[in-house]
């Protein structure tokens, strides 16, 4: 957190069809529907998630995300923060607060890879569902599906992805945990994180902005990664690979597709980073095993199916 800028807030997804969406993320991905807005728009939050919501579904005419939040320590980091952005030629759009409901005034900008991010201070604190501040039981008792823990992180695909790196590493303390090299020395994808989780937000290079490849929900054990795909098999949900492991930060994870395509990821474990930590390379030679530890080989759908 060199920077100020803590940890993952909110990731905005459109969905062909909101109540089909809750279908996936509330009853299967077992997500916390927390409200509504006026424009249709439904808030959600995994159990362990302290802050009253970290997805956001929006129905629209086509899949994707239209943007992800990364969540500031105070309003002062945020001007600050806005004033770099800035200076480093983003496009700035300032958001008002309440645009989201019971959040913050948020500060949206540009990457090189197409996406939109957003840094904030400020969200209406819920505390752990279901789970008292004192004397906390261990887990709540009635949560559905595959009861996700927490939006952990997202990969993304777009050109330009060692701009988007760099602006992330130099001006919101981003540090690289992981990335994959070819034999020229180019970086071909990256994971960063802002603390010791494996990763906050992940890039592959692609020829085509703005793309999403996964957004990624948190279980504790391999265990519940198993749980997790046998609940896919009960609810014929469109399976894309897994349960495996990954070379790359080491999680246990499954893949799976909500039914606009946007693939969705559960996984647990996974490898920790600490400031000093040099990245840990994978060679593109390797990327089979970087991607799928036990297979190591790629499948087609998994490399280009994106929204
Ligand atoms: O090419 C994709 C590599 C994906 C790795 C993860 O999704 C992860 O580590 O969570
Ligand atoms: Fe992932």
């Amino acid at each position: 957190m060199k920077k100020g800028v803590m940890r993952p807030g909110h990731i905005q997804i459109r969905v062909l069809d909101i109540d089909e969406a809750l279908k996936h993320y509330r009853d299967l991905l077992g997500l916390l529907e927390m409200d509504r807005d006026e424009q249709g728009r439904v808030y959600l939050k995994g159990w362990t998630e302290v802050d009253k919501f970290s997805v956001v579904l929006r129905e629209a005419d086509s899949a994707g995300m239209d943007f992800v939040a990364y969540k500031c320590v105070d309003e002062a980091t945020v001007d600050k923060l806005r004033e770099e952005l800035i200076a480093y030629g983003c496009q700035i759009q300032d958001i008002p607060a309440g645009e989201l409901k019971d959040c913050g005034r948020r500060v949206r900008f540009d990457s090189p890879s197409g996406h939109q991010f957003e840094i904030f201070a400020t969200k209406k604190q819920t505390g752990k569902w279901g789970l008292n501040n004192v004397n906390p039981e261990a887990w709540p008792r009635n949560l559905t599906g595959m009861k996700a823990t927490r939006f952990d992180h997202c990969l993304l695909y777009g050109p330009n992805i060692n701009d988007t790196i760099d602006l992330l590493r130099s001006l919101l303390g981003f540090d690289l945990a992981e990335q994959v090299v070819d034999d020229k020395g180019t970086r071909l994808a990256g994971f960063l994180t802002v603390g010791m989780k494996a990763h906050d937000v992940a890039f592959i290079e692609h020829p085509e902005p703005g793309k999403l490849h996964h957004v990624s929900f948190y279980l504790d054990t391999w265990e519940d990664v198993l749980r997790a795909a046998d609940l896919i098999s009960m609810t014929d949900t469109s399976l894309d690979i897994g349960p495996t492991r990954h070379g790359l930060t080491h999680g246990k994870t499954i893949y799976f597709f909500d039914p606009s395509g946007n693939r969705s990821e559960v996984f647990a474990g996974g490898d920790y980073h600490y400031p000093d930590h040099e990245p840990v390379t994978w060679l593109a030679d390797q990327l089979g095993k970087a991607i799928f530890y036990h297979d190591r080989v790629l499948n087609d759908r998994f490399l280009t199916v994106l929204t």
